[in-house]
């Protein structure tokens, strides 16, 4: 796909951006076609030839004693869109409870420990992502293990995405992730806020997000964001992509964990397909949008079903159907 690729001058291109990704548009049906293609073209084929695996180990960092369901809906979305293993790395009291959720998922009793950092550390070579924050909390010892963490994980050049109690921690300390553009941040609105004033000293303009999310973007050195909403907004510091998705009204908690474990496994299939297959977009770039559609077309399928008693439980059964709507046809 031609549209936007290579655009120096984003706001030049903005239309055309906006065309080829807003999927509302009563004109963009091929735009919509061509954006969708590109997230098609970075999903692995299920073949024959492949080892358990291949197709994604994804980690994900948190789960605490008051949060067990975030860190579980981020891990067990990861696998349904097709990770092959899924890791949570939580504190020793969480880890009963979310396996007792899933036996599909790994958890390490481990973030809290003495030796976290080489606890985790260890696994760190056999993973292809790590998704960190979902139902972390804010405790100082577990924030400062999560630090070393990501440090550890940016020298061996592991794609991260930061959600939830891990934005917090950025906002703390935006260095940690400066410059580092195998990240993706994805706030919601008050999470957007408090990184936009801790970097850019701004209170946030609610009148042009895609502005907003740009030059938080190009703050932190092309870290992609993804600002969740009414539209998702999303940029790399040079081009803007908006999601515009029919989701539904209801807005109950996890459904940005869905999100976030999703675009896990989705960045690792698009830094792995490489920039050919997202015809010159940045792979990060196409993993947001792919992550940002499903999530908002489970919201669609659920809420059709369940209505207003819809939860983030009754999204993830949507995951497999979703996908196949949205990305296998
Ligand atoms: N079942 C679970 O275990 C869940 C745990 N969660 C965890 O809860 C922790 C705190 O996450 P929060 O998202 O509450 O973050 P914050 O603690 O920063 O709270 C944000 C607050 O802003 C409100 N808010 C959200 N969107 C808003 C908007 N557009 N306008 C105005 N107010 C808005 C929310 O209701 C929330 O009270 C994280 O660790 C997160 O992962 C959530 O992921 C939800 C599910
Ligand atoms: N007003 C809205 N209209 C439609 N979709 C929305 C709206 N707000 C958020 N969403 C969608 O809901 C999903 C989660 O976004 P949300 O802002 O609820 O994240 P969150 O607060 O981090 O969730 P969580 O409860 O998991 O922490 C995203 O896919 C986003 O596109
Ligand atoms: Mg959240």
């Amino acid at each position: 796909m031609a549209v936007g690729s290579g655009c120096a001058a984003v706001w030049g291109c903005r239309r055309v951006l906006k065309r080829a990704f807003s999927l509302h548009n009563a004109h963009s049906v091929k735009g919509m076609e061509d954006a969708l293609q590109l997230v098609r073209n970075i999903v692995p084929p299920l073949t024959a030839k492949k080892h358990k695996g291949q197709d994604g180990r994804v980690g994900v960092v948190g789960g605490c004693r008051e949060y067990t369901g975030a860190p579980y809906f981020a891990a067990i979305s990861a696998l349904k869109v097709g990770a092959d293993l899924s890791h949570v790395f939580c504190t020793q009291e969480a880890a009963p409870v979310i396996k007792a959720y899933s036996p599909e998922l790994i958890v390490h009793p481990v973030l809290d420990s003495p030796d976290a950092v080489h606890d985790v550390g260890k696994w760190l070579p056999r993973l292809h992502a790590l998704v960190v924050g979902p139902g972390l909390g804010r405790d100082d010892v577990l924030l400062s293990n999560v630090k070393d963490i990501l440090e550890a994980s940016k020298a061996r050049g592991i794609p991260i995405v930061i959600d939830a109690d891990g934005l917090w921690l950025i906002a703390q300390q935006p260095a940690l992730i400066q410059g580092y553009q195998k990240a993706v941040l994805t706030p919601n609105h008050v999470e957007f806020s408090r990184l936009s004033e801790a970097v850019l000293g701004d209170p946030l303009d609610g009148q042009d997000r895609r502005g907003a999310v740009l030059r938080l973007s190009q703050a932190l050195g092309n870290v992609t964001v993804v600002q969740k909403g009414e539209r998702d907004v999303i940029s790399d510091g040079k081009q803007v992509l908006e999601c515009s998705q029919e989701g539904s009204g209801r807005r109950c908690g996890g459904q940005g964990d869905l999100l976030s474990g999703s675009l896990g496994v989705l960045v690792h299939w698009a830094l792995q397909a490489g920039p050919e297959r997202t015809d010159g977009f940045s792979p990060l770039l196409v993993a947001a949008f792919g992550a940002c559609t499903l999530t908002r077309q489970c919201s669609h399928q659920a809420f059709q079903k369940h209505g207003r008693s819809t939860t983030t439980t009754d999204m993830i059964a949507e995951v497999g159907p979703a996908f196949s709507r949205l990305f296998e046809t």
